[in-house]
């Protein structure tokens, strides 16, 4: 099975870009949504989360409030690294099962849609990696609008990353996400095309 390492920055455009492979039928393992179910009332990953950063971190439903944990991570490099040392591990874990299931499957192909993929030197378990590329302008544009973010906040978060430059450097293939989704989606297809992922 070939597989594809998806990144790019935050608000770049992944989710965009998974979305469409996924409604043409390929299989995407989202890391987001991994690290999500690993937080989920009953799951270690929200536990620990309570144990180290204190149980003003879940909600009255006990589920985790996310946006109290986000305003705290995303300005503090320590506690980030402590969230991230508690979380990937479980994650990176998570992951491999679902390889491991589309492996069973024998899928031909699978994306992986990992926000982290270079930070976490995940690109090791991939064949290629795509990156989604946006210029650092309409990166905080898009970030501010979608999340209801200050200027301030948005850079935080990119800040957390590795510069977006810098990963498309690191990339076999960049998808240009600045213009509209149809032109996105016309670049993918291309890629597809043209065999890019014939390993
Ligand atoms: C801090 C949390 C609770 C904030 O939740 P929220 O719903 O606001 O954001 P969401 O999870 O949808 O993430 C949005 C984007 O933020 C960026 N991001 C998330 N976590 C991190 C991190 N630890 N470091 C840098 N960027 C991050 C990614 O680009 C991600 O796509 C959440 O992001 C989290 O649990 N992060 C730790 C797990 C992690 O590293 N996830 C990234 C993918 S492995
Ligand atoms: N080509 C585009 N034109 C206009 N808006 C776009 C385009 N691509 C994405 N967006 C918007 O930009 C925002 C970020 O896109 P998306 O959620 O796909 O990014 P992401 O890289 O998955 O983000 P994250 O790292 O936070 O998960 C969303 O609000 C989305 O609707």
């Amino acid at each position: 099975m070939i597989k594809i390492g998806l990144t790019g920055g935050i608000a770049s455009g992944k989710s965009t870009v998974s979305r469409w492979l996924m409604a043409q039928g390929y299989p995407v393992i989202d890391a987001d949504r991994v690290s999500r179910e690993v937080v989920t009332p009953g799951e270690k990953g929200l536990r620990l989360i309570a144990g180290h950063f204190g149980e003003a971190m879940l909600l009255p439903t006990g589920a985790l409030d996310r946006k109290r944990l986000g305003a705290l991570i995303f300005q503090d490099d320590k506690k980030r690294k402590l969230l991230n040392e508690l979380l990937h591990p479980l994650i990176r874990t998570r992951m491999l099962q679902q390889l491991e299931e589309l492996e069973k499957r024998r899928e031909p192909i699978a994306f992986l849609d990992i926000p982290l993929l270079y930070e976490s030197g995940l690109e090791t378990l991939t064949d290629k990696t795509i990156v989604v590329y946006v210029t650092p302008e309409q990166q905080l544009k898009r970030l501010m609008k979608r999340n209801g973010l200050t200027e301030e906040q948005a850079r935080e978060r990119i800040d957390a990353q590795m510069p977006l430059e810098e990963k498309a450097k690191r990339a076999d293939a960049i998808i240009d996400n600045n213009g509209s989704v149809t032109k996105t989606e016309e670049q993918i297809r291309a890629l597809l095309h043209k065999g890019l992922f014939d390993c």
